[in-house]
């Protein structure tokens, strides 16, 4: 299990309201999608779900139980686990060695560099094991991100623009590890500005613009969404690139 059910949740930074009464939910088995046009509150709202930033309303719900006052560390506990959309890889180490510093905070220290070894399957990255993480291009870079998210066995797994940098052969195989990771049960939240991506790989979308949840539901509804089309306009089209 890893559900996620958010509610009323606002941010306001100075006089700026960047999250505004934000509901929304991710259910374990599925890729839900929070997309958004920039500045919209995506990071705000991951920063709420992961516990770094607190809200000034609202609630967190993980699992049926209320996390809101809880700090990042004791979700990271219970089983949530995140990627930032800078990269935040140890440079000098190698891809190898990046995997297993997070699978030793793992559920099982033991089997740490056993499950590297699956990590560098999943994601493809065997080839690039001894390599040192600040010779790697953003793409295979990202990669090693979500494998290191991957390590500690998360139930919930928020992803920040996971894509960005990748090219289309990398954004293809992402696109089937995070359905393989989705149909293992993990509670996949993706945030992605690569419409191609996000249409094909979630279930359900939920879509903010100016801190406002202004759509939700499968992606052929959302995209079709008069909203959500105005939302758009001037930014990233809402159609498969
Ligand atoms: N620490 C902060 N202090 C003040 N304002 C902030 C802070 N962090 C974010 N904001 C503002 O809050 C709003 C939401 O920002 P956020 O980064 O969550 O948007 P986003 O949807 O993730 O954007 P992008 O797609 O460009 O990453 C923006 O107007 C941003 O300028």
């Amino acid at each position: 299990m890893g559900s996620l059910e958010v509610s009323g949740v606002s941010v306001v930074f100075g006089g700026h309201r960047a999250l505004d009464g934000v509901g929304m939910t991710a259910e374990p088995g599925q890729v839900t999608g929070l997309i958004g046009p920039n500045g919209a509150g995506k990071s705000t709202l991951f920063d709420v779900v992961s516990g770094l930033r607190r809200p000034s309303s609202g609630r967190v719900v993980l699992d049926g139980r209320d996390v809101t006052r809880l700090g990042p560390a004791r979700r990271a506990r219970r089983g949530l686990a995140r990627t930032f959309q800078r990269l935040e890889l140890f440079g000098r180490l190698t891809v190898r060695d990046n995997l297993l510093v997070a699978a030793e905070m793992g559920p099982d220290r033991r089997l740490a560099g056993h499950a590297v070894t699956g990590i560098l399957d999943r994601i493809g990255l065997h080839h690039l094991a001894d390599t040192c993480a600040d010779e790697l291009s953003t793409g295979a870079a990202r990669l090693v991100e979500v494998g290191r998210a991957m390590a500690v066995r998360p139930k919930l797994l928020l992803l920040d623009e996971p894509a960005a940098g990748q090219d289309g052969e990398e954004t293809e195989r992402f696109a089937a590890l995070l359905r393989s990771l989705a149909d293992d049960g993990t509670t996949v939240v993706l945030v992605e500005h690569d419409m191609g991506l996000v249409m094909s790989v979630c279930d359900r979308l939920h879509v903010l613009d100016l801190g406002k949840i202004i759509a939700s539901g499968p992606p052929e509804e959302v995209r079709r969404d008069a909203r959500v089309l105005a939302a758009y306009l001037g930014e990233t089209p809402v159609e498969e690139s």
